[in-house]
């Protein structure tokens, strides 16, 4: 029997990227397919399913290259995945010149040539060609992997990805899924709309919010907190350009608020980017505090840290997010979109964000369930 398989198609090549696709083969050559998943199957589709069909990046170290040689290019860093027994995937997907907008900043092109694209003739037409590429590719979903502020070629992807009829993953801090118009236009289109901005497998979001959860619930007070990030790959350098990190300040900081069931004034709230430490590579470290009262007022302080590898913890996300949207698909069922949101990402509409992780978790296994006992 044939495998089912989720075509993907991949615009950015970054460390993300190569987490994902070195993780896809990973699965695809071990046998035990449970260590390092949130699902292991997701409906039918097992840890090996992404298919990658087609890529676009602006690098001219990474353009006009086959997928897997463009993985490992330009500034893309070793992001631990042992190597060895790892069989290429994507070698038949050459990667596209993908169009500039306000993709490449400052900081990104201090370290990165960007294609030329004289060849790119008028806007509607670059349009009209990336729509084709990605229908001649049956791409089923689209991971957008820019860099962090790329509002702009963002929006421009969400549209284009509605019109060639694929689902749409947000991978990164710029509000699409949040927003109602968009995801009026997604649901009308019946394609899931999945966003915005990956909260890591295991990551600083994630184990903030735990934390903040549990004063709630324990009934301590939480006075003051502060999350600080720290890492040395691209998407850190990127970070150094401060005008790029509106957005990004405000995903991070509301996924961590809103699991809060008390009153934080704003000041004493300070979560985001902190600094790029370039000899980390791919590790991040996140140092997050919690200042409250407990019984009678007494004071509790905790302070924690946590080091993981960055890229790898986001592509144990986006693993489910591609295949859950895919059986949305096949299931003519988006709804289910904003739970996904709410347990993969940061940033997830707003009527979800305040629900607790497990609720959220809860409302996507369910479905789930419906959908592999169909
Ligand atoms: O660990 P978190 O908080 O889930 O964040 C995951 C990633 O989210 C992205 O928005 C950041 O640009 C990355 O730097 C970060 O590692």
């Amino acid at each position: 029997m044939e495998t089912p398989l989720v075509r993907v198609g991949i615009i950015g090549v970054g460390n993300c990227a190569r987490a994902l696709l070195e993780g896809t083969a990973h699965y695809r050559s071990v046998t035990d397919l449970s260590a390092g998943l949130m699902f292991p199957k997701v409906g039918p589709y097992g840890a090996g399913a992404l298919e990658p069909v087609a890529a676009w990046d602006v690098d001219v170290e990474k353009v006009g290259k086959d997928l897997w040689t463009a993985r490992a290019a330009g500034q893309n860093l070793d992001v631990g995945i042992p190597q060895a027994d790892l069989l290429p995937i994507g070698q038949d997907v050459r990667v596209l010149r993908a169009p500039r907008l306000d993709g490449a900043g400052v900081k990104y092109q201090e370290r990165v040539t960007v294609v030329d694209d004289h060849e790119a003739g008028p806007a509607a037409d670059e349009r009209l060609k990336t729509i084709e590429q990605i229908k001649a590719a049956k791409v089923d979903v689209l991971l957008n992997y820019l860099p962090v502020g790329s509002q702009e070629a963002t929006e421009w992807w969400a549209g284009v990805a509605l019109e060639a009829g694929t689902a749409f993953v947000n991978n990164i801090p710029v509000f699409i899924a949040r927003r109602d118009e968009w995801r009026e236009k997604f649901r009308a289109a019946g394609l899931p709309l999945i966003g915005d901005d990956i909260k890591s497998q295991l990551g600083a979001t994630y184990l903030h919010r735990v934390l903040v959860r549990a004063f709630s619930d324990r009934g301590i007070g939480l006075e003051r907190t502060y999350q600080l990030n720290v890492g040395g790959n691209m998407d850190f350098y990127n970070m150094l350009e401060q005008d790029r990190l509106s957005s990004k300040r405000e995903s991070k900081t509301s996924a961590v608020t809103d699991a809060y069931s008390g009153k934080l004034n704003d000041e004493d709230v300070h979560i985001g980017p902190s600094d790029y430490v370039q000899f980390l590579g791919d590790t991040k470290k996140a140092f997050i505090r919690c200042e409250g009262k407990g019984f009678g007022g007494a004071p509790i302080e905790m302070d924690m840290q946590l080091t993981v590898p960055d890229s790898p913890n986001s592509a144990g996300v986006v693993i489910d997010a591609a295949r859950i949207a895919k059986l949305a698909m096949d299931r003519g069922d988006t709804a289910v979109d904003e739970w996904v949101s709410a347990w993969l990402f940061k940033a997830p509409p707003r009527a979800v964000s305040q629900e607790s992780d497990q609720v959220a978790r809860e409302r996507l296994t369910t479905w789930m369930s419906g959908a592999t006992t169909r």
